[in-house]
């Protein structure tokens, strides 16, 4: 039965599942306007992938393979080929002002530096939220975050990176090499 329940399977219950990103109530309304105006057309092929919120394209996994440096936490697999250049899913979370960021938090992305405002996707989010970085993994990212416009609202898609993606691979992104930086010490 499909309801606001549903969440994709191995889906940690200590992480609330959104479908839709909450916003701050500490973003400024004139902010808020640019994130969240005009009134786009649904694009017709995230439609498609996302009905319900919960992706056909991706499945979260458990890391169990010792070799793995994210071994013991979650990982995110395409669920079948996915085409180069497809855009997968959005990363939701809680969107923020930079004055809000969590500094402990590893899943804080930035949405738009010039707004000054990012995705927390820590407490609460989806699939997106599991996407690991490539390094140790593999040789290269095989999908890259790049914002658009979903019916006005501006959002950070994952999209596969200039190669077919085959059913079973992990989706590895580059989380830059600040973010490895910052974890230093
Ligand atoms: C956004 S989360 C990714 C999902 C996470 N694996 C989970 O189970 O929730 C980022 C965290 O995943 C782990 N991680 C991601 N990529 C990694 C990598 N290449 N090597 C080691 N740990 C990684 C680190 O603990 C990092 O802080």
């Amino acid at each position: 039965m499909k309801g606001r329940s549903e969440t994709p399977k191995n889906w940690p219950s200590s992480v609330t599942y959104i479908t839709k990103c909450v916003y701050s109530k500490k973003i400024s309304p004139e902010t808020l306007a640019q994130l969240t105006a005009g009134n786009l057309p649904q694009n017709p092929q995230q439609q498609q992938h996302t009905p319900g919120g919960i992706s056909k394209l991706v499945r979260i996994k458990l890391i169990t393979d010792k070799g793995h440096p994210a071994c013991g936490q979650y990982g995110l697999f395409s669920a079948c080929k996915i085409s180069a250049k497809t855009h997968i899913l959005d990363y939701m979370g809680y969107v923020h002002p930079d004055f809000e960021s969590d500094p402990t938090s590893d899943y804080d992305i930035s949405l738009d530096s010039r707004l000054g405002v990012a995705i927390d996707a820590q407490r609460i989010g989806n699939e997106g939220r599991m996407v690991n970085d490539y390094r140790g993994i593999g040789d290269r990212p095989n999908v890259m975050f790049d914002d658009h416009m979903v019916n006005g609202e501006r959002r950070m898609g994952i999209y596969a990176m200039a190669k077919d993606i085959a059913k079973g691979e992990e989706l590895l992104v580059s989380y830059g090499k600040g973010f490895w930086k910052a974890r230093i010490n």
